[in-house]
């Protein structure tokens, strides 16, 4: 059913029933459309789109969405970057699981929603992709992390502006640095109770520069003169369309009193799970509020991860296996889909490997057992010894073979 019609049809039944659920929380989702991807399965997807910028798919918006889909893209082709909103359709059941193990924290558990874990109670991804053309109501995208035929929710540009902090550290640096260092910075004049409202925003008050994403100029944070006086980029207005403007009626939400001033971080304890302990003289200053605007912060495991990089090799019988694979369309021989050239799919091979694809079960239990996986129309065996990963064999993917998950 159409937007249009499924509109019409809920104020002609049940005029209520529509926005009862929307202030519940409660929404039955409609897929814009099904990713097409480089990806079949689940195991070998890198686990983020940062890991292989040679991953390519595409997205076709669905007709049972808009009647003319292509208008939804309408200036989409300015941005360089999406953000793409998916279910993770493939995880077999809904989890509950309030800690989880992530693979960079190798067999430590930590909460789910400090995570990126495809097990969640709503199983909804969030993968910023590189846009690289858009052809009627197609989206062809690259340096993704999902699989084949997921569905998708939604599309949003990504704009540095609103979407990136300014630097990233980490945690345990801004809880080593001295309290004086955290003083905020007074060229921002939003209240924190404002910056509240505005959905937490880390958004830097002062536009930023250096960002290689590109963003069309009407949606450039340039503050114009009502806003130069509280730093507040000029896009702010689009709160008020959105009825969160910020008035005398409005009641602003307090919210200070729910967060520890400081957090102390201990690491793994004995059970293996990660525990942050809260001073108990907690002030009120959240730990966010710890970092300088335009500032973030992660916890180390994020960056440093105790998993090595591997170092990737092909035996030279795997090299001439995958020699044999052509651009697409072409004859005589297996051809792929997304890569152009076999260096191209030799390349997005190695990215995958070299990040460690295996799950920590794998990892530590199977050390020996062979792995495969499949990207684009190519199957790859392999092995990891200490340190490396070695491709054994290349295969073209037959239609109906099914690869361990
Ligand atoms: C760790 S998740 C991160 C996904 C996304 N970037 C995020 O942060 O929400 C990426 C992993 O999800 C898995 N995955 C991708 N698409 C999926 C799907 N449709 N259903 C279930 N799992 C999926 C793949 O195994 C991939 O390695």
């Amino acid at each position: 059913m159409q937007c249009d019609d499924r509109n019409k049809k809920k104020k002609e039944v049940q005029p209520e029933i529509g926005s009862n659920f929307l202030e519940a929380g409660t929404i039955l989702t409609t897929p814009i459309g099904y990713i097409e991807s480089c990806f079949m399965t689940k195991n070998g997807t890198p686990r983020q789109p940062s890991v292989c910028s040679l991953s390519r798919g595409r997205l076709r918006i669905s007709k049972s969405v808009f009647n003319n889909p292509e208008h939804s893209l309408i200036g989409i082709e300015q941005f360089s970057h999406v953000w793409i909103l998916f279910v993770f359709h493939k995880n077999g059941r809904l989890s509950c699981k309030a800690k989880v193990q992530p693979p960079r924290l190798n067999g430590a558990k930590t909460g789910v929603f400090s995570t990126r874990s495809p097990h969640r109670p709503n199983a909804i991804g969030l993968t910023l992709v590189r846009l690289e053309k858009v052809e009627g109501s197609t989206l062809y995208l690259s340096g993704i992390d999902i699989i084949h035929g997921t569905p998708v929710i939604d599309i949003k540009p990504y704009i540095p502006e609103y979407d990136s902090p300014q630097s990233t550290v980490s945690f345990e640096d801004v809880q080593q640095e001295s309290p004086n260092k955290h003083e905020k910075s007074t060229n921002c004049a939003l209240s924190e109770t404002n910056t509240e409202l505005e959905g937490k925003s880390t958004r830097p008050c002062q536009p930023t520069i250096d960002h290689s994403a590109h963003v069309p100029e009407t949606k450039q944070a340039i503050p114009d003169s009502s806003s130069e006086i509280t730093g507040i980029p000029k896009e702010t207005s689009e709160l008020e369309d959105q009825n969160l403007k910020i008035n005398e009626e409005t009641p602003l939400p307090i919210f200070e009193d729910q967060y520890p001033r400081d957090l102390e971080c201990k690491k793994a304890t004995k059970d293996g799970v990660l525990q942050f302990t809260q001073e108990k003289d907690a002030n009120t200053i959240s730990g966010n509020n710890n970092c300088r605007t335009g500032e973030s912060f992660v916890p180390t495991w994020v960056r440093d991860a105790p998993v090595a990089i591997l170092k990737v090799r092909f035996t030279p019988q795997a090299e001439k296996e995958l020699m044999q694979f052509k651009a697409p369309n072409s004859t005589g021989g297996p051809s792929f889909r997304y890569f152009q050239s076999p260096e191209e799919a030799k390349c997005a091979i190695s990215n995958v490997l070299c990040a460690d694809p295996r799950s920590v079960y794998r990892r530590k239990q199977c050390q020996d057992r062979l792995f495969y996986f499949s990207l684009d129309t190519v199957h790859i065996t392999c092995w990891f010894g200490d340190g490396f990963a070695e491709v054994l064999q290349i295969q073209p993917v037959r239609e109906n073979s099914k690869a361990q998950s």
